[in-house]
């Protein structure tokens, strides 16, 4: 099956092979062709370039963009997509004065989810988790990282992963999947970090490698939650199971998470709405990506990260959506890029790049997924006619998404 795009107003995102991520003053350029034609054959990108030189409309399919906007599908490296119920009564809590903390303090917050979804069957947590799937995919994103971390025992958190699993398997676009069992301290093991740590080590790890149901570790270095030496415990025993570390860090305390992460290599860190000097050094000469999640910022009104002093000092940054109950009931990635633009003054140039390319590094996934390139898989965007690529953040919070295709099949 060949499928070929023609009149294409703008191509975004055209790179070669080894472009993997893109970096400080770099992520400004976005590489583009105008008047452009793109040919797929299965679910591969095969050709493209511009309409003049192309010489056959023979396809299998033929789509006219006149008008139209291509680019690669949005990756989202960070979401907690798989829960249960929903948390819409600490919204209308926080509306009246709680904090985000207060919430949590009183068995709010993660735990709150973690019941809830101890009580769910999988065949329902699957149910309630695909219908998000489905939505994030007509919204454009085509790979997408997913988090455990709801359950909090071992037979929850494997009950989320297991999920996530299947979601891997029923569904068209990329998934990665993360095992974050310290996400919070359960009930259970109230006065007890240790017990629970073991716990994890002892009888979650063994049985998540047995079954391979997570490529990442994660965990929440915060005040409150994990310190710094439960996560450089955690990451050690992790890393001894195959897994790679992504964690959750400096949202709301800087305190030597970073430079931690990168000692372990992980792959990225994520939150970072508060930021040190030293925490940007760390992540200088490291593969460690930054990774900024503004639509959490926005929805509990916490600062955004400071994606300027980011990518200023020479480094990546990648943008992801957090997609979960508490801090972010929203999967929609175009409005992660326009959010990004509005708030953390990111060009739509570094906006783009940062949601594409970077957030397929983000998840491991750069030299398949990320960018139009010869031999990657044909994960597009078709936008809506517009006047050009800076109309998509600029006006936000509308749909400008015509079609959608995953590996190289349009979206019903
Ligand atoms: N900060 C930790 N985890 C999630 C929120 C968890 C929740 O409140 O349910 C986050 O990334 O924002
Ligand atoms: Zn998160």
């Amino acid at each position: 099956m060949t499928t070929l795009i023609t009149n294409i107003k703008e191509l975004l995102q055209v790179r070669d092979t080894n472009v993997l991520k893109v970096s400080g003053s770099n992520m400004k350029t976005l590489p583009t062709i105008k008047k452009a034609y793109l040919l797929i054959e299965h679910d591969t990108i095969i050709e493209y370039g511009s309409m003049q030189d192309l010489t056959t409309l023979e396809a299998d399919q033929v789509i006219d963009a006149t008008g139209k906007i291509v680019l690669p599908t949005w990756c989202d490296s960070h979401t907690h997509i798989v829960y249960a119920g929903n948390r819409e009564q600490e919204f209308v809590d926080r509306i009246n004065g709680l904090s985000y903390e207060e919430i949590a303090n009183r068995g709010g917050g993660i735990l709150n989810s973690a019941e809830n979804l101890q009580n769910t069957s999988e065949e329902d947590l699957y149910q309630q988790s695909i219908k998000r799937v489905k939505q994030v995919m007509k919204l454009g994103t085509g790979a997408i990282e997913i988090k455990s971390g709801y359950g909090l025992t071992t037979e929850a958190e494997l009950k989320m992963l297991r999920v996530i699993k299947r979601i891997k398997k029923e569904f068209p676009l990329k998934v990665k999947a993360t095992f974050l069992g310290a996400h919070a301290l359960p009930k259970a093991y109230k006065d007890n970090k240790k017990g629970y740590l073991d716990l994890i080590i002892n009888d979650m790890l063994p049985k998540i490698e047995k079954e391979h149901l997570a490529h990442y570790i994660d965990i929440f270095c915060e005040k409150g939650y994990f310190s710094l030496e439960d996560t450089d415990r955690l990451l050690t025993e992790g890393k001894k199971h195959g897994l790679t570390p992504k964690i959750h860090v400096n949202q709301f305390n800087a305190f030597g998470g970073i430079a931690l992460g990168v000692k372990h290599n992980a792959l990225s860190v994520d939150h970072l709405e508060e930021l040190k000097d030293e925490d940007i050094e760390a992540l200088k000469n490291s593969n460690t990506i930054a990774v900024a999640l503004p639509s959490c910022s926005y929805f509990i009104s916490i600062p955004y990260t400071p994606a300027r002093k980011i990518i200023d000092a020479g480094l990546p940054l990648a943008l992801a959506s957090d997609y979960n109950p508490g801090t972010t009931p929203s999967g929609n990635m175009n409005f992660v890029v326009s959010t990004a633009c509005i708030k953390m003054k990111m060009t739509p140039e570094e906006a783009i790049n940062a949601a594409t390319i970077n957030a397929a590094y983000a998840m491991g996934i750069s030299k398949q997924y990320g960018s139009i390139t010869r031999g990657k898989k044909a994960n597009l965007i078709i936008t809506n006619p517009v006047p050009s690529y800076n109309y998509l953040p600029y006006a936000f919070g509308e749909n400008h998404i015509d079609t959608v295709l995953i590996n190289g099949n349009i979206l019903e």
